[in-house]
């Protein structure tokens, strides 16, 4: 009888990780700052949404792709943007101020998604052109965060989405992809769409994120920060 195989120390063991503090640090502020984060405004229109002399953030997206929930995670509040099940939930842009000492400093913008199925083609070709509106003529636009769900990928119409803003990005507009929900991804899974969409993305910072379990929060939100306060260091505030 032949004894089982006995089981082999590993020859490398992956270091502990090194809290690094000025990395918490900066990303305490970033998330001190997010969790500001009031409700403006919402508009169903572009023409009614109000003129506000402030760097603004988009979210955009899929329908259901987690834009609203990744809002509500990132500004540590449970029902700031409406977050559902049912695609589509999202039906205006809605607005958010966000900043320290009761003076906002910038606006979070949640924006319908697009792409799904069961709205009327009419309305599709509206919103579609609405969204190319904001993105292409919001002059206080200084970021898109554009969600994606990696188990469908980046569709045609994220594809289209990005050049539409590509113009904007060479001059300057910040941009971030979220590849969201990846709790549902093994780690393998995560690494591979990572690099597709890098290549897709033409070099824009790509970051897997969970809200389910807090993965990519406090980069996004550093990055956040960052967009928005250009000059100064999170950890110097
Ligand atoms: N597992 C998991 N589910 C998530 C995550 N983020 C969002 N979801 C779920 O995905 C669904 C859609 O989330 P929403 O945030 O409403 O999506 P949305 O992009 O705002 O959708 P629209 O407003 O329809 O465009 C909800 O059932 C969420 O609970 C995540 O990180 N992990
Ligand atoms: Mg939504």
């Amino acid at each position: 009888m032949t004894s089982p195989p006995r089981k082999l120390a590993p020859v490398f063991s992956r270091p502990p990780a090194v809290a690094d503090p000025a990395k918490a640090e900066r990303a305490r502020v970033a998330m001190g700052w997010l969790h500001t984060a009031h409700f403006l405004t919402s508009a169903p229109q572009l023409e009614h949404l109000p003129t506000l002399d402030l760097p603004e953030i988009a979210f955009v997206g899929r329908s259901n792709a987690g834009k609203s929930t990744a809002i509500n995670t990132l500004t540590q509040q449970t029902r700031l943007a409406f977050a559902s099940k049912t695609p589509g939930r999202t039906q205006h842009i809605n607005l958010f101020g966000v900043g320290k000492q009761k003076v906002d400093d910038a606006v979070l913008a949640d924006l319908p998604g697009y792409g799904y199925a069961a709205v009327p083609k009419e309305a599709k070709l509206r919103w579609q052109r609405v969204m190319g509106n904001y993105l292409m003529t919001r002059e206080t636009l200084r970021g898109v965060v554009l969600m994606c769900d990696p188990r469908h990928g980046m569709t045609e119409l994220d594809e289209i989405l990005l050049d539409v803003i590509r113009p904007r990005v060479a001059e300057g507009l910040k941009f971030l992809v979220l590849l969201t929900k990846s709790d549902k991804l093994t780690r393998s899974e995560g690494a591979k769409v990572l690099s597709i969409t890098r290549l897709q993305a033409g070099g824009g910072e790509v970051k897997l994120f969970s809200a389910l379990k807090k993965q990519g929060v406090d980069e996004a939100a550093e990055l956040l920060w960052r967009w928005v306060h250009p000059e100064t260091q999170p950890a110097s505030e």
